[in-house]
């Protein structure tokens, strides 16, 4: 089973096809394409949270572009052609790796009832290096075990058994604070080069740049300012396999000229976008409403009415007032071209646009109003979707499980909270919020609903299960969180949670799962907390 969608894939067998092209004929047209097919799977890659393989397409792509300036330089030199085709082998080979489930997989778990499927993924591997027994190893080694991740500890200049990369490596210095030793610096560059997609983490390093650009050069992607704690550096780790749910760039083009979209539509495919074309201005609403395109481009004048009353029209429907309009035309007249962005539009491209910059132009746009969105929809202090989407995400799973689907919803709360923060301070309280949300995150599926729903109250929804299968693995996080260990200023505490679950078909609307799971979450608070209790209600009871 591939674990990347079809269009990385794609990506990656028309690049190696470009490439081959451009050996053989030496014409800079070609280099052209092959780049163009490069910075599209960048985009993909990056899309997907693989920083190690962005890191090296990234590279790779800067070496391609030094050969942009002048088409004299074609065919490049054989030497640079090699080193181009070395690159890109390690690209490919990576990326035919990850086509069976493993950096992007999640933990395996079981269950009393056994394994769920092939949707609950493997150990990410995290590498540790250190001195023997420095204790910031254990410490990170052991909390990166609660979440999911599988630590392996080395010591300063051995290389791994695994030939496998790891998702990540961490550098712990033997002394805080001092620049990297010779030592360390080619430890890290011999894993560098044995492991060129891995993300790379320098802890403790001094804020000076002389410490800094040397670690650089030598493959580190991340350095850590000295001190911060062995916490800063997990959430960092947890961002790197955050996986919000990253869909492909959509781009709706309104044109009347089949010359036009069949050239702007080969551009956007190139930087991995997607994109459908209208001809008929009139159509955009229905098929707005099906497609739900992230941006749109819309040409100036097509035959029933121009880009501008359209945007205009467009503007009326709250849904799209803030959905990036990117006008093109031939049009060069300024006073036109702000008089259009001043009823509505973002943008404005005179054609023929240099493919490059359209699909820079779209990526902006897009990035930006998706941040908009993000923003709007998650909770800033664990990235989990907040209190009214993840009520709209409970009404989604269960439209697409029913009628005769699976669905569990559970309510999680952390116990006897307010002591925690009455104890130990807001911040360690909000680092136990934290900790409850990576826990989720990195225990349950990416189909899987996790928000913050209040304060310190969590909803999860978990479809194609049943109950059974739902209370082992919540039984299992549960038990998991009861072990781990919070920092404060004097020491580690520990904390605990309790959970009510209702399901499918016992409750058959969004809102009475949601209440019956709550009803059970109290019910685990009186009778003792640190437990999961499910509401089985009256059958089929509303
Ligand atoms: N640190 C922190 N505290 C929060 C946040 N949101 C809510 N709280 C606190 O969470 C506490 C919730 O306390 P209670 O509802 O009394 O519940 P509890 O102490 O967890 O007790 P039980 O639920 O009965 O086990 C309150 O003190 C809130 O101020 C937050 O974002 N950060």
């Amino acid at each position: 089973m591939s674990s990347f969608p079809n269009s990385i894939v794609a990506l990656a067998a028309t690049l190696e096809r470009g490439w081959q092209s451009y050996r053989s004929s030496g014409e800079f047209d070609l280099f052209v394409e092959f780049t163009l097919s490069l910075n599209g799977l960048t985009e993909q890659l990056h899309r997907q949270h693989l920083p190690g393989l962005v890191r090296a397409c990234q590279e790779l792509e800067n070496t391609a572009l030094t050969f942009f300036a002048d088409r004299e330089m074609h065919p490049i030199p054989l030497d640079q052609a090699v080193a181009i085709e070395r690159k890109l082998q390690i690209i490919l080979g990576e990326l035919r790796r990850h086509e069976t489930p493993a950096i992007l997989a999640r933990r395996t778990l079981d269950t009393a009832e056994g394994q769920i499927g092939d949707c609950w993924n493997q150990p990410r591997r995290v590498l540790i290096v250190s001195r023997e027994n420095h204790p910031w190893s254990a410490s990170l080694a052991e909390q990166l075990g609660f979440f999911g991740f599988t630590p392996e500890e080395a010591r300063w200049g051995e290389q791994p058994a695994n030939d496998e990369p790891p998702l990540a490596i961490t550098f712990i210095p033997d002394v805080e604070g001092r620049a990297y030793p010779p030592a360390a610096i080619s430890a890290i560059i011999a894993l560098r080069t044995r492991f060129p997609t891995s993300y790379f983490y320098c802890l403790s390093v001094p804020s000076n740049l002389q410490s800094i650009v040397l670690l650089q050069r030598a493959g580190a992607d991340a350095c850590v300012p000295v001190g911060n704690k062995v916490s800063d550096v997990l959430s960092r780790i947890l961002d790197l396999v955050e996986m919000h749910e990253q869909e492909m760039h959509r781009v709706l083009i309104v044109e009347d000229s089949a010359t036009a979209i069949a050239h702007i539509r080969r551009s956007l495919s190139q930087h991995g976008i997607d994109s459908k074309a209208i001809n008929d201005p009139r159509l955009l609403f229905e098929v707005a409403n099906e497609y739900r395109p992230d941006a749109i481009l819309m040409d100036m004048y097509m035959p029933f009415c121009t880009g501008v009353e359209v945007t205009s029209a467009l503007r009326q429907i709250p849904e799209y007032q803030a959905l990036p309009v990117i006008y093109l035309s031939s049009e060069n007249d300024i006073v036109q071209q702000v008089e259009a962005l001043r009823l509505g539009g973002d943008q404005f491209l005179t054609k023929p646009v240099n493919p490059i910059i359209l699909a820079s132009v779209v990526k902006t746009k897009i990035e930006r109003y998706r941040e908009m969105l993000y923003s709007g929809q998650h909770d800033s202090l664990t990235g989990l979707f907040n209190h009214s989407t993840s009520k709209v995400q409970v009404e989604r799973l269960l439209h697409a499980a029913q009628p005769d689907g699976q669905l569990v919803v559970a309510m999680i709360d952390i116990d006897r909270f307010k002591t925690i923060n009455d104890n130990y301070g807001h911040p360690v309280g909000d680092q136990v919020i934290r900790s409850v949300a990576w826990l989720l995150r990195g225990r349950l599926r990416s189909t899987d609903l996790v928000g913050r729903y209040g304060g310190e109250e969590f909803i999860i929804a978990l479809p194609g299960i049943d109950p059974a299968q739902a209370i082992g693995l919540i039984e299992q996080i549960r038990e998991d969180f009861s072990q781990l260990p919070h920092a404060h200023a004097h020491g580690t505490l520990r904390a605990t949670l309790s959970c009510g679950v209702a399901a499918l078909p016992d409750y058959l609307t969004a809102s009475s799962l949601i209440a019956a799971a709550d009803d059970a979450l109290l019910e685990a608070k009186r009778t003792g907390r640190n437990r999961v209790v499910l509401n089985r209600g009256n059958p089929q009871g509303q």
